[in-house]
């Protein structure tokens, strides 16, 4: 089946929970059926990988218990089974040592065909050493296979994991069931090192004992005492790079949900990646991250994926809708993977590049320039998968840039289910995404003088294209008016009402800021906060007449908003959540201590008293500054204006 991706035709605002790591979830697995008591697994991946590591497990004779958003290992191994590993290379690598620790066994492997032709060499190798018998049923070294195995010794092995980090992930991981003691020797280094200090992390978390002399020595004992009961599976950090991308794809803003800390996965480094390339901005929010759009440089770009080469492919498929040169290091080893992911991406790529280049361990993605991107290329340009989840999800955040305009859709993926391998509801989520993009949110932020209300609502306009709206502008534009005309707070509501009548107002649009213009005309910034406005300004928002006369004008925001195809509205002031908008989709609070908001306002020039102000806001009879019902309080005092900004954005993302 081909599956058309729609294009975002607005910047993505939205929120995504990545599931939880498959590599965690394995290994999670694979300790737990080491740990001789019953393990809880919490959040663990469901999808094809996982599945296939707990059906193997059970296959081996434990038990295995799977309930909302928990997987239980328990019991210990037959002496013969027969395993299919499918394309999992963790179940393949991890299961192969794990089974050589049974004595007297025998056990059948099979897998994918894809899996036929992945590196198991130096694993098999090793495992011989140690006194495992293999039969092959095909090629030597590879699977289908039978081993007979006799248990471990424990000793010294000499271990070649050039072409996958799991080779050596599988022996330490095997090695805590040895009767003594072994040392493991690298010949030669390996990939994607992060993935072995998971190992050697995820080893001591189960209480496991490992040690790391030198760099490309280990030492595992035979531990037999597993100290923990329960264990908690983070969010996936290669599938949250499909997210973060997408921010850039789409000009956006992401808030993805649970991102892990930096400890256990090294593919959290992606997100540097993405900052530093430019392509966006990356701020903590709490325990998720926001993913903001950014603008990168023209310059060329060039990154060693080494590393955290899972998500190289991401990197690869958004490259060339930013119109500059990215060449991608590191990743000889991936095409030996899912698919020969370097030659597999450059071939996909190139139906929407000018050119792409690649050797052994490098891809070079030459793009057009951006503005004739959608000139150049054929609709729908036909993404084939090769079986490989993440060719298939890298190029779906691709073809949600809007490169036509309009929304018209350019990439096809064929086979998308394939992403099942580690993120099975990946293209569902992704269009639920750009469903929640497209929705028009109205957001209220109130708050006294000087809680930092107008850096922060213009903007989240300016990140998300949405109206911005300030209405203590419009209070100041009234003072300003009537005092022009001579008519001071001071003459009373009557003489106030009657002069209103002879103002008109409409809106004039600068950017992404809506104005309220009187009799067609601008009024000025500067006229608008003079001295005399400011001390003003309250006596006249306080007057019901004034209130009145701007209500109706405020709430037909939203519609201007709408039909100048802004994606939402932000509108800030004093009243927004409690009266002009109590139904707004977010109400935002903002507050600040009295001596931080009198440094703010000092800094901007400004010498009115906060408390003077703050107690005429508070205690008029219309429409009196209050903290609106069901509105999301943030105290700003010790928060800098990125924070803020990252705060309200990040709940404008999830609303
Ligand atoms: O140990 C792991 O969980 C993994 C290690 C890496 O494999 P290689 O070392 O074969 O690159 C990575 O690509 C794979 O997705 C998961
Ligand atoms: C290389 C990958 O998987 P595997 O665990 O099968 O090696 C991957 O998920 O990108």
């Amino acid at each position: 089946m081909d599956y058309k991706i729609e294009p975002f035709t607005k910047p993505a605002c939205a929120a995504i929970q990545a599931p939880g790591s498959k590599s965690i979830t394995n290994r999670a697995l694979l300790l737990a059926a080491m740990a001789g008591q019953k393990i809880k697994i919490f959040n663990p991946l469901v999808s094809r990988d996982s599945q296939i590591m707990a059906q193997c497990l059970k296959n081996l004779g434990f038990e295995i218990e799977e309930g909302e958003n928990f997987i239980s290992v328990s019991g210990s191994p037959k002496k013969s089974a027969k395993l299919f590993v499918g394309n999992a290379g963790t179940a393949a690598r991890f299961l192969t040592a794990f089974v050589c620790a049974i004595k007297d066994g025998e056990f059948e492997f099979d897998s994918d065909e894809e899996m036929y032709k992945r590196p198991m060499r130096g694993l098999i190798e090793a495992l011989e050493h140690l006194g495992a018998e293999f039969t092959f049923k095909k090629e030597s070294f590879s699977f289908p296979f039978s081993v007979k195995t006799k248990g471990f010794s424990g000793g010294e092995i000499s271990l070649d994991a050039t072409q996958s980090s799991q080779i050596l992930s599988a022996i330490l991981m095997s090695q805590t069931l040895a009767s003594s003691e072994t040392s493991i020797t690298l010949k030669g280094g390996t990939v994607s090192k992060p993935f072995v200090e998971m190992t050697v992390k995820m080893m001591r978390q189960f209480g496991f004992e490992v040690e790391c002399p030198s760099n490309g020595k280990y030492i595992v004992k035979n531990s037999k005492t597993c100290k923990i009961s329960s264990y908690t599976v983070e969010t996936d950090a290669t599938a949250a790079s499909y997210p973060i991308a997408l921010a850039a794809a789409t000009s956006g803003a992401v808030l993805v949900k649970n991102f892990p800390r930096e400890g256990l996965q090294g593919d959290v480094g992606f997100a540097q990646v993405m900052q530093k390339a430019g392509l966006v901005k990356c701020r903590r929010v709490g325990n998720d991250l926001l993913a903001l759009k950014s603008e990168p440089s023209a310059e060329a770009c060039e990154f060693d994926f080494n590393d955290i080469s899972d998500t190289f492919l991401t990197f690869a498929a958004i490259a060339p809708l930013f119109g500059r040169t990215t060449k991608i290091t590191g990743i000889a080893h991936t095409r030996k993977q899912e698919s020969d992911r370097v030659e597999a991406m450059a071939r996909e790529i190139s139906k929407f590049a000018k050119k792409v280049e690649f050797d052994e361990d490098s891809i070079t993605i030459f793009p057009y320039e951006k503005s004739e991107l959608a000139q150049k290329i054929s609709s729908p340009v036909k993404i084939e998968t090769y079986k490989d989840h993440r060719i298939a999800m890298s190029h779906g955040v691709a073809g949600c840039a809007d490169i036509f305009g309009g929304g018209k859709a350019w990439i096809e993926i064929r086979d998308p289910q394939c992403s099942s391998k580690t993120w099975p509801d990946f293209f569902k989520i992704l269009e639920q995404s750009r469903k929640d993009s497209m929705k028009f949110k109205t957001v209220a932020i109130d708050g006294g003088a000087a809680v930092g209300k107008s850096s922060v609502s213009k903007e989240c306009a300016k990140t998300l294209n949405y109206m911005h709206v300030d209405t203590g502008s419009h209070y100041r534009t009234i003072a300003y008016i009537l005092l022009d005309k001579g008519i001071a707070p001071s003459l009373g509501e009557d003489a106030v009402s009657q002069a209103l009548k002879g103002v008109e107002i409409s809106t004039l649009i600068f950017g992404n800021s809506a104005r309220m213009s009187v009799g067609g005309k601008e009024i000025e910034d500067s006229l608008i906060r003079t001295d005399k406005v400011n001390q003003n300004v309250s006596l006249f928002a306080a007057m019901p007449q004034v209130r009145e006369f701007l209500k109706g004008y405020q709430r037909s925001m939203e519609g201007v908003a709408k039909e100048k195809n802004f994606a939402g509205l932000v509108m800030e002031g004093r009243d927004i959540g409690s009266v002009i908008f109590p139904n707004a989709e977010i109400k935002i609070f903002l507050d600040a201590d009295e001596e931080t908001r009198r440094k703010r306002r000092a800094n901007e020039g400004i010498s009115d008293s906060i408390s003077k102000r703050d107690a005429l806001d508070k205690n008029r009879k219309t429409a009196p500054l209050v903290r609106p019902e069901g509105s999301v309080l943030i105290d700003t005092s010790n928060m800098s204006k990125e924070e803020v900004i990252a705060k309200t954005l990040a709940l404008i993302a999830e609303a």
